[in-house]
């Protein structure tokens, strides 16, 4: 691993670099008929989507934040052909296909890609049934009825980089999914850290073959001593401690996890969906994120053990306390309008990606929200978001930071 691979120990400090995935022809493969299963509400127009994505990208490239993605980091991370081989194994497998013929006819498909980044581009797109010639399934089934149209699903949820691994430190976590969708997304990580040039020996902090799921929009690197981990419909409390022990180790500055148990309901999806740091002292917040919700502290205990205390007082409390401050600010998405909140809470109006102190990228629709965190002295880069925002994520959601500079 190179020295300077990852170094992530705050929310806020400046961006250095950043990890993207410029949302491609996976969003093609989007039918009404199974956007609930691919965690979608609609479907993005893409031209207009990738717009959208590359205005993302120049902010970063104009503020001199590096920018780089996913696929090139999975390209080279296939560095012969028996890692291409191993790599293209198990993502027939993980895509649930277990017929040998079916199988070998896709590794051939996989393998006729000259070129590397198309065929990793390929396989986030997925494979329509229609795009191999004379595919019949093996499946007596698919002989009778050729409803189902794709030999493998594409997956859409790949442009909002913060969920499938987290960065922590100079470490990395890289998760069991809640949903078997986006467990596939995983695969990309396994591959970056075990044999990219630059990431391969990345301390791990949590394995996609744990048991319990965790997910990156729950993890929250408050300072260089305490993650906030959300409790959330994502991240179940067994992995946050599993986590924990991980993290909490002697030669590591972190010291504490809070875990903040959130509703476990879409619209709360994950703890960046309604709470994010934005400056060393101010927060966004849901307005329904209620002030005396449950938080519950982890620590090392004197016997080595985690030790595990509830959180004393309101969220505000909490974190004066965890952050040695007098005074903590939560500001609410949508103010004191219980329509403007619901409205740009359903466009992630919460979830900024904070880029240096005081310094966010938000999306352009969220306006009443944006002018609140200007009056509260918040400097705001704002991005067009039509189609983007249609994957119920934001800023934050859709970028992984790499480095950043200490604060
Ligand atoms: N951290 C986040 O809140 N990420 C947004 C993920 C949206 C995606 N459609 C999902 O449901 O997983």
């Amino acid at each position: 691993m190179n020295d300077t691979a990852i170094k992530v120990y705050s929310e806020i400090g400046k961006l250095k670099k950043v990890l993207l995935h410029r949302p491609g022809k996976e969003l093609e493969n989007l039918m009404p008929e199974y956007l609930e299963r691919l965690l979608f509400d609609d479907i993005p127009y893409l031209e207009i989507a990738q717009q959208e994505h590359d205005a993302f990208a120049k902010i970063f490239e104009s503020l001199g934040i590096e920018v780089v993605y996913l696929e090139d980091l999975v390209v080279d991370s296939l560095l012969n052909d028996e890692i291409k081989l191993q790599f293209i194994k198990e993502y027939i497998e993980e895509a649930g296909i277990k017929e040998s013929r079916e199988s070998s006819m896709l590794k051939d498909y996989f393998l006729s890609f000259t070129s590397p980044k198309e065929m990793v581009l390929k396989m986030m797109e997925g494979i329509r049934k229609s795009e191999i010639n004379d595919y019949r399934g093996p499946r007596l089934a698919d002989f009778l009825s050729n409803q189902y149209p794709f030999i493998i699903d594409p997956m859409p949820n790949l442009y909002f980089t913060r969920d499938p691994f987290a960065t922590v430190g100079e470490g990395v976590s890289i998760h069991k999914m809640h949903t078997v969708t986006r467990n596939r997304e995983t695969l990309f990580a396994k591959y970056i850290f075990n044999c990219n040039p630059i990431y391969k020996g990345t301390k791990l902090m949590y394995d996609r073959t744990e048991k319990y799921s965790l997910e990156g929009g729950d993890i929250l690197i408050l300072n260089e001593e305490i993650v906030a981990v959300g409790i959330s419909q994502r991240t179940n409390p067994n992995s946050i401690e599993k986590f924990a022990n991980t993290l909490l180790t002697e030669d590591s500055s972190f010291k504490k996890v809070l875990a903040i148990d959130i509703p476990k309901t879409r619209a709360f999806m994950h703890l960046d969906t309604v709470f994010t740091m934005v400056d060393y002292d101010k927060f966004t917040i849901h307005p329904n994120i209620k002030s005396d919700i449950a938080v519950y502290v982890l620590e090392r205990g004197d016997d080595g053990n985690i030790k595990i205390t509830e959180g004393k007082g309101s969220l505000e409390d909490i974190l004066k306390k965890a952050l040695n401050l007098d005074k903590v600010k939560l500001i609410k998405c949508g103010g004191n309008s219980i329509i403007d909140a619901a409205r740009e809470q359903w466009n992630d109006g919460s979830n900024t990606l904070c880029i240096a102190p005081g310094e966010v990228i938000v999306y352009t629709r969220n306006y009443v929200t944006n002018q609140i965190l200007q009056q509260e002295g918040i400097k705001i880069y704002t991005m067009p978001s039509s189609e983007l925002s249609r994957g119920r994520g934001g800023p934050r959601c859709m970028s992984m930071p790499l480095i950043r500079e200490k604060v």
